[in-house]
């Protein structure tokens, strides 16, 4: 009676940068969860391989190959993609990249690739979803922060930048979209082994100092991601918005 569910049947969720790590993290759990998936990614065969692996699980899987800062294009492929009578229950933008880089090197182009793949994108992303899920009543936008959006880090400031700016926008739209039942919340990761950390997470001196700055004293393991992006894709977490959950064995919360 007061246990929610956690199941995700017959829910369409759509993964942006699904085929490698966290985002594929979350479009396995997501799958194994009971959701038909869209796979959204720029490599063709990846996002084949990844619409194949949801397929195993006998959910449906839709492939969109595309770089999120060309939004329209997703949105394109979407709509000639899915069935007519299908909508967006789960939105999850994911991808994300960093150009590491110090302030006072900082190149106008640099900025607009990280800004416009990791926030433009992602606003454009769930206005389209958001429309679907409004006229059903019912949604889920989950952003993929980054603790970089919450404390200082040296791994770029245009990066920590836009992933403050997921945080802002899940609290508005948050905000918004309450009143459509649309939960817009956000996920802020510390390191986890993917291959956008993979070179960093190799050199071990790197590693100790991540370690010292967590109280968990380890690096977390991408299901421990993937449970948080179920519980905010479920019934579970019906009555959350617009809130940040840290995912960060206790880095955010490490004063001294
Ligand atoms: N790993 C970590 O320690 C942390 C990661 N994060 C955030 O988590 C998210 C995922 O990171 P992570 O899994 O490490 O990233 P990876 O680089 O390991 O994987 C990124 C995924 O997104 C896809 N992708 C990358 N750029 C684009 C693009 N422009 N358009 C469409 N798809 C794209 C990649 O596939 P393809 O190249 O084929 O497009 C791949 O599927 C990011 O937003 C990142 O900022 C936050 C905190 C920590
Ligand atoms: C924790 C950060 O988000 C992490 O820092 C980096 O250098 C990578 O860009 C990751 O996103």
């Amino acid at each position: 009676m007061y246990l929610p569910s956690f199941s995700l049947h017959n829910k369409l969720a759509a993964v942006t940068g699904a085929t490698k790590g966290i985002g594929y993290a979350i479009t396995m759990a997501y799958a194994e969860a009971g959701a038909d998936i869209i796979v959204i990614a720029r490599t063709e065969e990846d996002v084949h391989r990844v619409v194949q692996e949801v397929k195993s699980y006998g959910q449906k899987g839709y492939p969109v190959v595309a770089d999120v800062k060309d939004y329209l294009s997703i949105i394109s492929q979407i709509e000639a993609t899915i069935p007519d009578e299908s909508t967006i229950d789960i939105w999850v933008n994911n991808a994300g990249m960093n150009i590491r880089n110090n302030a006072l090197e900082v190149q106008d182009e640099e900025w607009e690739q990280i800004v416009q793949t990791n926030m433009k994108s992602a606003f454009f992303l769930s206005q389209y979803a958001a429309r679907q899920m409004k006229d059903k009543q019912e949604g889920k936008i989950i952003n993929i922060s980054s603790v970089a959006g919450h404390v200082a880090l040296r791994t770029g400031v245009v990066y920590g930048m836009t992933k403050s700016a997921l945080i802002q926008m899940t609290k508005t739209l948050a905000l918004e979209w309450g009143e459509y039942n649309i939960h817009v919340n956000a996920i802020g990761p510390w390191y986890f082994n993917t291959p956008l950390t993979e070179k960093l997470l190799k050199n071990e001196e790197y590693v100790e100092e991540i370690k010292s700055r967590t109280p968990m004293r380890r690096i977390g393991e991408l299901k421990e991601l993937a449970g948080t992006a179920v519980f905010l894709a479920s019934e579970a977490s019906n009555y959350m918005t617009g809130q940040t959950l840290f995912v960060d064995g206790g880095m955010t919360i490490y004063g001294f």
